[in-house]
């Protein structure tokens, strides 16, 4: 299949969602923790998936793939706390339910204190409501904190480096076999922000392109593992090439599972975020460049700058905010770039 474009990152999904879909040309939809799949026992039930996947049929519209199951699936998996192994027992029945209905690619990442931002409203390109990150700022706590995916409690201790990295050994060598069964392919977020130090207590590991050939080592190159290739992320390590980097050598093995497109204006320490065509790396460059590795799976819009009339950025979660302008920017932008380069 061709590289194709998802709406991505929807996290409530109702008509207005699925008529937007179809009114920028799309076919396929990609949930971030959505709010059809409540999963109240510890997983995603056979039920609730089957009835997800019966929606989008009667939209038309295609599932590519599901992100984040719920923060009280994974914070002792994440956290490598008494107790993951009932959680990952959970994993393998969502991996399970999902197989059973025909998704097969879920996004994890592997942040207990989730993504930071050390502000929410900054004036980007013409006024637009864009997020920032500071690490000399990061004293103020996380801009983000109330967002529903950042953890309520604080860390009981700290986190090392290598405790972050044997917590993800042991849960890939859990879930990983039964992935490979059901034929649903698990995909690593990379750390956002990509910085060095621990933020909240938790070391940040997933923090640059080598660190990120390294989970793949760690998944022993398993055809179930692959990374959730978030630009905006890379793009904060090292800008294009960072970005390149990670092209060159994840690319050409098939860890590719998929993309996340969004750039950002500077590296760390500190960066903000942006519109596409304004950002550290060339947007169409980067897309020849996957194309020339042989990825061929969905990209999907991320969060995106608040231009003038839509409610706000990735904080609201409303369909209302969702189906924005600046959304709908990100993603024509990409869709020229895809028919310009004759990929379409
Ligand atoms: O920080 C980013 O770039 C994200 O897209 C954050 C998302 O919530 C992502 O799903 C983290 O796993």
């Amino acid at each position: 299949m061709p590289i194709r474009l998802s709406l991505g990152h929807i996290d409530v999904y109702d008509d207005r969602t699925a008529t937007f879909a179809h009114q920028l040309g799309l076919t396929g939809v990609q949930f971030h923790t959505p709010n059809l799949l409540p999963g109240e026992n510890g997983h995603w039930s056979l039920e609730e998936l089957r009835a997800l996947r019966e929606r989008c049929d009667r939209d038309g519209l295609r599932i590519d793939g599901l992100e984040n199951v719920p923060l009280a699936h994974f914070w002792k998996v994440q956290r490598g706390l008494p107790g993951r192994d009932e959680q990952i027992e959970n994993y393998f029945r969502t991996i399970r339910n999902m197989a059973a209905v025909g998704i097969d690619m879920l996004g994890y990442n592997w942040l207990p204190t989730f993504v930071w931002r050390t502000d929410m409203d900054v004036a980007g390109r013409g006024g637009a409501k864009v997020t920032a990150f500071d690490l000399a700022e990061i004293g103020a706590g996380n801009a983000l904190a109330s967002y529903r995916l950042s953890p309520t409690e604080p860390l009981a201790e700290p986190i090392s480096v290598d405790r972050m990295w044997a917590n993800h050994q042991y849960f890939l060598d859990a879930v990983l076999p039964v992935a490979e069964e059901a034929g649903v392919r698990l995909a690593l977020h990379p750390d956002d922000p990509p910085v060095d130090e621990p933020l909240g207590g938790a070391a940040r590991i997933f923090n640059t392109p080598a660190a990120l050939a390294a989970a793949h080592k760690q998944a022993k190159a398993s055809p179930a593992w692959g990374l959730d290739f978030c630009l905006g992320s890379v793009s904060e390590m090292g800008g294009e090439d960072a970005v390149n980097e990670v092209i060159d050598t994840l690319g050409p093995v098939g860890a590719i599972a998929y993309v996340h497109f969004r750039d950002v204006q500077g590296t760390v320490p500190s960066f903000r975020e942006c519109f596409l065509g304004e950002g550290n790396y060339n947007p169409a460059r980067v897309i020849r460049r996957l194309h020339e590795v042989g990825f061929d799976g969905f990209m999907i819009d991320d969060h995106v700058p608040a231009v003038i009339g839509d409610p706000d950025t990735w904080m609201d979660i409303s369909s209302d905010a969702y189906c924005s302008r600046g959304r709908a920017h990100a993603l024509g932008y990409l869709q020229g770039v895809l028919n310009g380069l004759g990929l379409d």
